[in-house]
């Protein structure tokens, strides 16, 4: 059975700009343009306008992800990936894109498509402290415990993060 799409008011602050849309029926993300065109030389960022600004409805957030094309032919990323578009935010949404090639610079034309917008539910908690925490089967076990690491730059004598000691991570890497 088809959902029925959630339905999201639009200000289309630049009046030429289109409204973000989904290249195919079933995708997560529409597609957001930038409204300027804009050159990043290898490693500079720059925060690019929309043209757009929204109203979500209470319980929905926006998150602006990166496009993979744009990732893997010019190696621009997102800094901030994904970016929270808050339901209460009215002002424009804006894409802060980086151009991680480290020789290339790129360039985008007014109107190109920089980023896609998913919208989701999300859920509001209420947190209450407590001295301890149930216990699980991963308990404090994190960055990296499960081991099948591809990096070679783990520190020898391993790692500690937070009071955690990842020296078996090292001799799972130095076993295989
Ligand atoms: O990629 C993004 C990320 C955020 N925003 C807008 C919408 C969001 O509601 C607001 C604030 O974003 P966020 O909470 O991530 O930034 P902050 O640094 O925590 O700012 P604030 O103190 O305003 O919450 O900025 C964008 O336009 N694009
Ligand atoms: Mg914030």
């Amino acid at each position: 059975m088809t959902r029925r799409p959630v339905d999201v008011l639009i200000r289309l602050i630049d009046p030429d700009v289109p409204v973000p849309a989904y290249g195919h029926p079933g995708d997560a993300g529409a597609d957001l343009v930038t409204t300027e065109a804009a050159e990043l030389a290898p490693g500079e960022r720059a925060v690019l306008p929309t043209g757009v600004s929204i109203a979500l409805p209470d319980g929905y957030a926006a998150f602006v992800h990166p496009r993979s094309g744009l990732a893997a032919r010019c190696g621009v990323a997102l800094v901030n990936a994904p970016g929270t578009v808050d339901a209460g935010y009215r002002g424009e949404i804006k894409v802060i894109v980086v151009n991680l090639d480290p020789r290339e610079s790129v360039r985008f034309e007014r109107f190109d498509r920089i980023a896609q917008l998913v919208v989701q539910q999300v859920e509001k908690v209420r947190f209450h402290e407590v001295a301890e925490l149930p216990g699980s089967a991963r308990a404090e076990g994190g960055f990296g415990s499960t081991g099948g690491h591809a990096s070679a730059d783990v520190a020898e004598g391993g790692i500690t993060h937070g009071g955690n000691s990842y020296a078996s991570v090292v001799s799972d890497r130095e076993g295989q």
